[in-house]
């Protein structure tokens, strides 16, 4: 399954605007804030495509039935870009446990990369429903990495990816590589630099939420 953000006209266009624009990304409280909304827009829809049971509240005049949510998924990100976007996401489910992965492009001599992944601090997935966000999908390495690394550890339930922005070609690594994942992403641009930058993009989301990485 696949969902894209801006294939429906929302106020949602306005967040993923600002991420991109040169000028209003260079405010990084507002960068930071803009992927944390977005966080809470792409929790709320997936919250949609859970599984619900039906509960009893007692209010103080009676017994109200509620469908809720009776296992909460785990909301796994990807640092450190992915801070902001999973912030919102823990803003809508205020219950869920947390995964924290360390993956960064390391660059060779000859100006190739590869992705390092080292750190992964992470509850008992098993069983669970795991959503796992990070704002840039560019060739798709690091979450296929990480996210192969959640696969081989735990039998997990579901597994949703959320990306602010993805490329064509990173869609199509995640495809091929975890098919039953659900995938939820903001926009799919069609180009990517030589260097793996999204074109349009927004440039580097980690830098422009915390500084530029030396
Ligand atoms: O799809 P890929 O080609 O693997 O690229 C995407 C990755 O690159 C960015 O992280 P980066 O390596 O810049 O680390 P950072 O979060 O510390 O900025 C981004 O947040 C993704 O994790
Ligand atoms: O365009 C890109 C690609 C990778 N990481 C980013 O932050 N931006
Ligand atoms: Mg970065």
């Amino acid at each position: 399954m696949m969902f894209i953000l801006n294939k429906t006209n929302s106020i949602a266009n306005h967040y993923l605007a600002e991420l991109r624009d040169a000028g209003v990304q260079q405010d990084s409280m507002r960068f930071r804030r803009n992927m944390e909304r977005l966080g809470e827009i792409f929790a709320y829809e997936i919250s949609k495509k859970l599984t619900f049971e039906e509960f009893e509240v007692q209010t103080p005049l009676g017994l109200a039935n509620v469908n809720m949510i009776p296992q909460m998924p785990v909301l796994a990100t990807i640092l450190r870009a992915g801070l902001p976007l999973h912030q919102g996401m823990l803003n809508v489910f205020d219950k869920s446990d947390s995964a924290f992965i360390s993956a960064y492009r390391k660059t060779k001599k000859s100006g190739s990369f590869v992705i390092q992944m080292e750190y992964v601090a992470t509850p008992d997935l098993e069983g669970k429903t795991v959503i796992i966000s990070d704002p840039m999908l560019a060739t798709g390495q690091s979450m296929v990495l990480c996210c192969k690394e959640l696969l081989a550890n735990y039998n997990i339930k579901n597994l949703h990816i959320v990306s602010v922005i993805a490329s064509q070609e990173g869609v199509e690594h995640v495809k091929a590589n975890l098919p039953k994942a659900h995938l939820w992403l903001g926009s799919i641009d069609e180009e990517m630099t030589t260097k793996a930058y999204i074109v349009p993009g927004l440039g580097d989301a980690g830098d422009l939420a915390f500084g530029e990485k030396v």
